[in-house]
């Protein structure tokens, strides 16, 4: 599955250092473009890198070198790609520096839903004439081999989506200073007051990553080679935006991420104290404490009253705690006190991270810590961009024992 990616173009490659990295100094680097692609459940993430060294002597060695101009002018000039593609330009990491070379790495998603508008798009900038191979990931790159065979002539070079998020969350966390973040000043009642807090992330070990997808994931990593998937659940970003639409007719996560903010999920939700009139105080149970996630909604007043933003608030919530609770039984077991939650779940979603940090917080007495990183959804794709950029452990990926091998 992992072998090395062949490029038909005929430029001389060039060779790079990297300190501390997987990036293998010794290896060539591949011709440009280097794309690393993500092929999710719900989104598409692409990761570019755009070399701004590059010299016109260096361009001028690529057969075809209008193709390679069109392409990074294409995807450096627009922001929005078709009705659905998004560049996140607030991401994007300047003068970034790769196997010896320096550019800005992009950072763009589009629905895994409008493949076939991503084809069209890759036909006509013409990108098989300089690559006959994409480095990718997801499950999608085993689900679109053959279209993209078939389409544009493309050959989707396949590795473990696993794999590849905990090599982009070293790679990113090593290069990029505050990557890695909490929140403080945690205060359910008040969460205006909750602030961002770099975390130095540099000795992390061993620690829990929560992939937030469409699906979620759920891994301890014990190095920066070893990791294992310990747990998952299926209710994850794809119900909360499912069970949304279904229940407010929003259209999409942005919608229903709006909604759920001014929502009040205690209309729907039944607590503790509906069912005590206070503290169960016995078991440590705060009457503010979800008792019962939407039970409220047999009452057919209730169901009145409630609004759509409620019942948004309400599904967030649900989804939210419940993906903490197994978190945090996650991190009891194996005796971790860190947990990295990932995936674009997270995106635009401060009420999500605000609720996991205190959930972990109070519920562990301080003990655990949630952490968050910045290109939240995007360290499968870096994870392949570095597969095409180094091949130094691809026979890794070969072996199937209980502990995985980044
Ligand atoms: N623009 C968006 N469109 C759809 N879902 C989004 C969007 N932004 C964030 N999400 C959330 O992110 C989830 C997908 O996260 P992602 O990490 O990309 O997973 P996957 O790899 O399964 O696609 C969705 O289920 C949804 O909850
Ligand atoms: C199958 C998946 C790895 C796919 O990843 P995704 O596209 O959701 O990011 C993920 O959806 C998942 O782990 N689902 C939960 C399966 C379970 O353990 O119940």
């Amino acid at each position: 599955m992992d072998s090395k990616p062949k490029f038909i173009n005929g430029n001389t490659p060039t060779t790079g250092s990297e300190n501390g990295s997987d990036i293998d100094s010794d290896i060539a680097a591949p011709p440009m473009p280097w794309f690393g692609l993500d092929i999710g459940g719900t989104l598409t993430k692409l990761v570019y890198f755009e070399p701004t060294d590059i010299n016109t002597a260096e361009e001028e060695g690529y057969k075809e070198v209008e193709t390679l101009r069109t392409i990074r002018h294409y995807l450096t000039s627009n922001t929005a790609y078709g009705k659905t593609g998004i560049r996140d330009v607030h991401l994007t990491i300047k003068q970034f520096e790769i196997h010896q070379r320096v550019g800005n790495l992009h950072f763009i998603r589009f629905p895994t839903n409008d493949m076939h508008i991503f084809l069209q798009m890759v036909e006509a900038k013409k990108l098989s004439s300089l690559a006959d191979t994409i480095c990718s990931t997801g499950g999608g790159a085993f689900k679109f081999e053959q279209e993209f065979k078939d389409v544009v002539n493309m050959r989707l070079e396949k590795y473990d989506e696993l794999n590849c998020l905990i090599s982009g969350i070293h790679y990113i966390d090593s290069k990029i200073p505050n990557e890695c973040y909490y929140w403080s000043n945690l205060d359910p009642f008040n969460s205006e007051a909750c602030e961002k807090v770099p975390f130095d992330f540099r000795d992390p070990y061993p620690y829990l990553v929560v992939n937030i997808g469409s699906g979620v994931s759920i891994l301890t990593v014990h190095s920066r080679h070893k990791f294992q998937r310990v747990s998952g659940t299926s209710l994850g970003g794809g119900t909360f935006l499912g069970l949304c639409c279904l229940l407010t007719g929003c259209q999409t996560f942005e919608e229903a991420i709006e909604m759920a903010a001014s929502g009040d999920s205690t209309k729907v939700d039944k607590l503790v104290r509906d069912i005590y009139g206070g503290d169960y105080a016995r078991f440590g149970l705060p009457g503010s404490t979800v008792a019962s996630s939407f039970g409220h909604m047999n009452i057919s007043e209730k169901r009145d009253a409630a609004t759509k933003n409620d019942l948004a608030r309400s599904t967030l919530v649900t989804i939210t705690n419940n993906i903490g609770s197994i978190a945090r039984m996650c991190a009891l077991n194996h005796g971790i006190e860190r947990i990295v939650f990932v995936g674009n779940f997270l995106r635009v979603n401060p009420i999500a991270m605000k609720l996991l940090s205190y959930a972990m917080e109070y519920w562990s007495k301080g003990a655990l810590k949630a952490l968050f990183l910045e290109h939240e959804g995007y360290f499968g794709a870096v994870g392949a961009l570095m597969k095409l950029i180094s091949t130094k452990s691809d026979q890794k990926d070969k072996s199937e024992p209980s502990q995985f091998e980044v």
